[in-house]
């Protein structure tokens, strides 16, 4: 690890703020003042032995004391001098980011430089020696005395951006390298407000729109915290959890974090990720070693309860963090995260005479979301009602405080989007068709919009397995996305959708908050949202980092009324005022109408392919039951044993019909489609193909045609 910043020592007046503490970072900057190669304080490497073909190469040297920052395509090196001492000047860069700091400006790629440097970039030119960059240590090839900037050159040659707007914040060279690299140019608004009331040591509640960066708003500081501790003691304890109520959010998570700190060559901070589904053994091994781990609370408690060792360690965490935390703390997880907070807070002292409470370990926690919404404050036995969906600030403040164990009476409530909570960017809209339609219309939405990025959401398990493979019949490069899924196929699926530029990903909530897929350019509800918060993260998805996006809800005649109920709440002003209205989209009907009976047909193979999958497992359920109970197995009656009749029967009825589907009719419906799927649909009035007559909706598909057939008005994607 490069040791060049000047760094206060944890526990020093001003620790936790960085200001004095850290070197600022501008790629900018030229004039600088030069320091001699010899005067740094280079050490011998031993060459290997099996080091056989030296090619000239007599020798290496190492130095420590230098930090390495790749910028806008510039490298520029922090220095400290032979002995170890900073540079005249070094302390100026700290404090200041001067102009005359003592430091080297780098080498830019594009610019020659008038300087001694170039004579040794020269000399680079001669027969290349070995060269060694190994944990940031730069290294010097004795014999020819250079530096050589493509040394430090990897895979990643892009270049960085300016940072400047960052310094405000007053983050570390390294933290400021990675954003650079990263090509964050400046913070969001909730990076802005939450990062020095973090590093300045305040509990905080954050609340920013979907896909504003809260990730970073949290993971800066404590990356930064991290890199401060690395820096002045040996061993590394767990230095913050992070909470997550989802797997793939998690692993998200874990990635975001990760990027930090290699985009900034930030070596030594260990990342663990803690989900259900994979290796037990390994997580546990992987969070003995790592500062900071991020996990869903189910997995987490199982961990903490089954290893001492696991709990004695996240016991010292200094950062609690709940991602999506009104989700953490409503139905289903709440349980699991209080007792994650009861252990964490449970003294070690054993001494049962000791009638004192147990001193709280100092901890900051912070606490982020797009929304905080009314059911969280039921749930936790509010006595106060609200009127409206989403909880105002005085309330949420007082419900974390008290269920989360704030260290702080008054943690910072940071609220960037008081007003809205939908992202910018998101165009909103409905499409009106019949109860019955809906896996129709859900077609020809996404036939007509070719080459994008499209999330459809439902609110089972069973709709996504029925429309997955109802749409790959048609052609559709579909994936699924579910709970019941094992978690290496889970996270396959988002990766795969996450390649393609005209994948289309089916999922259940379970998809709904925190990912954070690139380029998603559409959302369509399949299903009505079950509340306004799960509206507002669905449509998330899309629009991210003031990115533009549309959201569609998909809505029988009967659910018109509500949807709009509920997206007036949405857009309802913070005085609980008028709501946006949102928009009706005019699908062409004509190509609905035309598309009707191949969308048939697919969903009659789906349905039978479905049935019979569900056949087997039920039989083997049923007849392993019988089996117990000593009766003989009959498939109907076991069915039907409660006797009860309805809807459910019908479905049942017309499940086992579907099972008896012989493979042979199956061939023939599929040869039927696939002619089906193979023939022009010709619109006859179709505008743009009117010259032809026809429209070959395959090559179309295929994207060998420009435009599709028939339109929506007024989802204009293209020109978003
Ligand atoms: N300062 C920045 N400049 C540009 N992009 C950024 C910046 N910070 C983060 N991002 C990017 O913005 C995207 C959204 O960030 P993130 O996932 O943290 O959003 P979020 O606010 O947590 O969203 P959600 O509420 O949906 O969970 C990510 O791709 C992230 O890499």
């Amino acid at each position: 690890m490069v040791k060049a910043n000047k760094r206060k020592a944890p526990g020093s007046a001003s620790e936790s703020n960085t200001k004095d503490a850290l070197p600022r970072f501008d790629p900018k900057a030229r004039k600088r003042q030069r320091v001699a190669l010899d005067e740094l304080g280079w050490q011998s490497v031993e060459i290997p032995d099996n080091l056989d073909d030296y090619e000239g190469f007599f020798g290496l040297e190492e130095v420590d004391d230098v930090e390495v920052i790749k910028a806008s395509g510039l490298i520029s090196f922090h220095a400290k001098g032979k002995d170890g001492a900073p540079q005249p000047g070094a302390e100026d860069v700290a404090k200041e980011g001067a102009e005359d700091e003592d430091e080297w400006e780098g080498f830019s790629e594009s610019e020659a430089e008038e300087s001694s440097q170039e004579e040794e970039l020269e000399e680079e030119k001669k027969p290349k020696p070995a060269r060694v960059l190994k944990s940031n240590k730069v290294a010097k090839d004795k014999e020819l005395g250079a530096l050589s900037f493509e040394a430090l050159e990897d895979e990643d040659t892009e270049e960085g951006v300016d940072v400047t707007e960052w310094h405000s914040l007053n983050l570390s060279s390294g933290i400021l390298s990675s954003l650079s690299n990263l090509k964050f140019s400046k913070p969001t608004p909730i990076q802005k407000a939450s990062i020095t009331e973090i590093v300045e040591g305040h509990d905080v509640i954050g609340k920013a729109s979907t896909g504003s960066g809260k990730t970073l708003a949290y993971g800066i500081p404590i990356v930064e915290k991290a890199l401060q501790m690395s820096q002045t003691r040996k061993e590394k304890p767990a230095l913050a959890l992070i909470i997550a109520p989802t797997r793939e959010l998690a692993h998200q998570i874990g990635v975001h974090v990760t990027a930090l700190c290699t985009k900034g060559n930030l070596d030594g901070v260990g990342v663990a990720t803690i989900t259900g589904g994979l290796s037990m053994q390994k997580q546990e091994r992987l969070l003995s070693t790592s500062q900071i781990i991020i996990g869903t609370p189910g997995r987490l408690w199982e961990v903490m309860s089954t290893s001492k060792d696991a709990l004695h360690r996240l016991k010292e965490i200094k950062f609690l963090v709940l991602d999506e935390a009104d989700r953490l703390l409503s139905q289903g997880h709440f349980q699991e995260v209080e007792e994650i907070i009861n252990a964490l807070d449970k003294s070690d002292n054993t001494d049962e005479n000791d009638d004192e409470p147990p001193a709280l370990r100092p901890r900051q926690t912070l606490v982020f979301s797009a929304t905080f919404h009314k059911g969280l404050q039921q749930k936790l036995g509010a006595k106060n009602r609200t009127n409206g969906d989403l909880m105002d600030q005085k309330e949420s403040m007082s419900y974390l405080i008290k269920k989360l164990r704030f260290r702080q009476e008054k943690p910072k409530f940071i609220d960037v989007n008081p007003i809205s909570q939908m992202a910018t960017g998101i165009k909103e809209g409905l499409v009106e068709c019949g109860a019955m339609e809906k896996d129709l219309y859900l077609y020809a939405m996404l036939l007509l919009h070719p080459r994008t990025r499209t999330l459809v959401f439902t609110n089972s398990i069973s709709a996504v397995r029925r429309l997955t493979p109802y749409l790959q019949n048609l052609g559709l490069p579909v994936a699924a996305l579910h709970s019941s899924m094992a978690q290496k196929a889970r996270l396959r699926a988002v990766e795969r959708f996450t390649k393609a530029d005209n994948s289309i990903l089916i999922s259940t909530d379970v998809a709904a908050r925190g990912l954070d897929i690139p380029g998603v350019q559409l959302i369509i509800h399949y299903h009505l949202p079950r509340a306004a918060d799960m509206y507002v993260h669905r449509s998330g998805r899309t629009a991210r980092a003031e990115r533009k996006g549309a959201s569609v809800i998909l809505c029988a005649p009967e659910e018109v009324a509500g949807v709009r109920r509920l997206i007036a709440r949405v857009h309802a002003t913070s005085g609980g005022t008028h709501g946006k209205a949102i928009a009706t989209l005019d699908v062409d009907r004509r190509v609905v109408a035309r598309l009707k009976p191949r969308a048939t047909l697919a969903k009659q193979i789906a349905d039978v392919g479905v049935a019979k999958v569900k056949g087997r497992s039920d039989d083997k359920f049923f007849r392993e039951a019988a089996e117990e109970l000593g009766v003989e197995y009959d498939s109907e009656a076991m069915e039907n044993g409660s006797g009860r009749q309805g809807r459910g029967n019908m479905r049942k009825k017309k499940e086992r019909e579907n099972r008896e589907v012989s493979k042979d009719q199956m061939a023939a419906w599929r040869a039927e489609l696939n002619g089906l799927l193979g023939q022009r649909v010709n619109l006859g009035i179709s505008e743009r193909y009117i010259a032809q007559g026809v429209v070959d909706v395959e090559a179309l598909l295929k994207g060998e045609k420009g435009d599709f057939l028939g339109s929506v008005k007024g989802l204009d994607l293209e020109n978003l």
